[in-house]
C-alpha cells in the first residue's frame, strides 16, 4: 500500500489513533485501530483482551475529476453507513456495528468482528473456515454454519436488502467465547449494497457466492451450498404461503442467472 495513503490517514487521524492496515480492496483501505473514536481506549473484552476496530477508508481515486471524486466518496460512504445503520436494528441479522461515519473524508469506523483461525488456517471468514475443515469437510459445525449463513442472506433478502458482492471473504464467523465451538454468522462489505425487491438482484447475490464456493472448495460444493439453499428456504418458509411464493420466485431467478452464467462461459 501506498505510504501517502497512510501518511494521509495518520494526518486526519492524528498521530494519536494508532493503525494497522489488514487489507486494501478496490474501493478501500482497511485498518484495525485499538482506538475509539469517543470513548476513552483502550476498552477491553470479557476475557480481558483489547478491543479492536475496523476503520474503513476510501482514498481519492486519481483518475476521477476532484469534484465528482468527492461526491461519489461521500456518497458511497453515506450509502454503507445508511444500510448498516438499518440491518443492525433488523432482528437477527448480523452486521458491524457502526461507531462513527466521516462521509467528507471517506471513513467509517465499525466493530471489529472475527478472530484468527486455530493452525495458522487465517482470519475467520467464510472462505478460511471451510478450508480449515478440509480433513473433515461435512461435519455438524461446518453444515450448522452453513445453514447459518443462509439464513443471514434469507434474512436480508426477505427483509429487501441486497449484498451486492457477496463473496465467502464477505461472510465473517465469530464466537461468542472462545470455548464455544458455535460459530455466528455476520455480513460484511456493504459497499455495493441496496435496498431491493428486485427478485434479479436477490438472484444476483446467490449466484455470485455459489460460484464462490464452486471457485475456492469445488470438490464439496455442491452440499455446500445445498446447506446455504436449505437455511435461505427456513427464513421464507416461516412466513406462510406467502413466504413459499416469494421463495419460489427468487429460487426461480436464481436458476435462471445460474443458467445465462453458464451459457455465458460456453459461448464466451
Ligand atoms: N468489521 C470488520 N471486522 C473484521 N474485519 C473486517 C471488517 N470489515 C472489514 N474487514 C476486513 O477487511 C477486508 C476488506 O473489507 P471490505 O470488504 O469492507 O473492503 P473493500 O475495500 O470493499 O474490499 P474488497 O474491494 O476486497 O471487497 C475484509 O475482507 C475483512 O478481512
Amino acid at each position: 500500500m501506498s505510504q501517502e495513503i497512510v501518511d494521509t490517514v495518520t494526518k486526519y487521524l492524528t498521530p494519536n489513533i494508532p493503525i494497522k492496515q489488514i487489507s486494501q480492496g478496490a474501493e478501500a483501505v482497511v485498518f484495525t485501530s485499538s482506538a475509539h473514536p469517543y470513548l476513552p481506549t483502550p476498552e477491553h473484552d470479557a476475557d480481558g483482551k483489547p478491543l479492536q476496530y475496523i476503520i474503513k477508508y476510501r482514498p481519492p481515486k486519481k483518475y476521477r475529476h476532484p469534484i465528482i471524486d468527492r461526491q461519489l466518496t461521500k456518497h458511497r460512504t453515506l450509502s454503507e453507513a445508511r444500510l448498516l445503520s438499518k440491518l443492525f436494528l433488523i432482528g437477527g441479522i448480523n452486521v458491524p456495528k457502526l461507531i462513527a461515519t466521516d462521509p467528507y473524508n471517506g471513513c467509517l469506523w465499525l466493530e471489529f468482528l472475527g478472530e484468527d483461525l486455530p493452525n495458522n488456517s487465517g482470519f475467520s471468514n467464510l472462505k478460511n473456515f471451510l478450508w480449515a475443515n478440509v480433513n473433515d469437510p461435512y461435519n455438524d459445525v461446518v453444515k450448522s454454519t452453513l445453514i447459518k449463513v443462509g439464513e443471514q442472506i434469507g434474512l436480508l433478502h426477505f427483509n429487501d436488502f441486497c449484498h451486492g458482492d457477496l463473496t465467502s471473504s464477505n461472510i465473517v464467523l465469530a464466537r461468542d467465547d472462545t470455548q464455544s465451538n458455535d460459530w455466528k454468522v455476520f455480513l460484511i462489505d456493504f459497499g455495493l449494497g441496496s435496498m431491493s425487491k428486485l427478485v434479479e438482484d436477490k438472484g444476483v447475490d446467490l449466484y455470485v457466492l455459489e460460484r464462490a464456493i464452486i471457485s475456492t472448495h469445488s470438490a464439496f460444493s455442491d452440499k455446500y451450498n445445498e446447506w446455504i439453499i436449505e437455511g435461505f428456504s427456513n427464513v421464507y418458509n416461516k412466513h406462510g404461503k406467502g413466504g413459499e411464493t416469494k421463495l419460489k420466485e427468487v429460487l426461480k431467478r436464481f436458476s435462471d442467472v445460474r443458467m445465462r452464467g453458464r451459457k455465458r462461459t460456453m459461448i464466451g
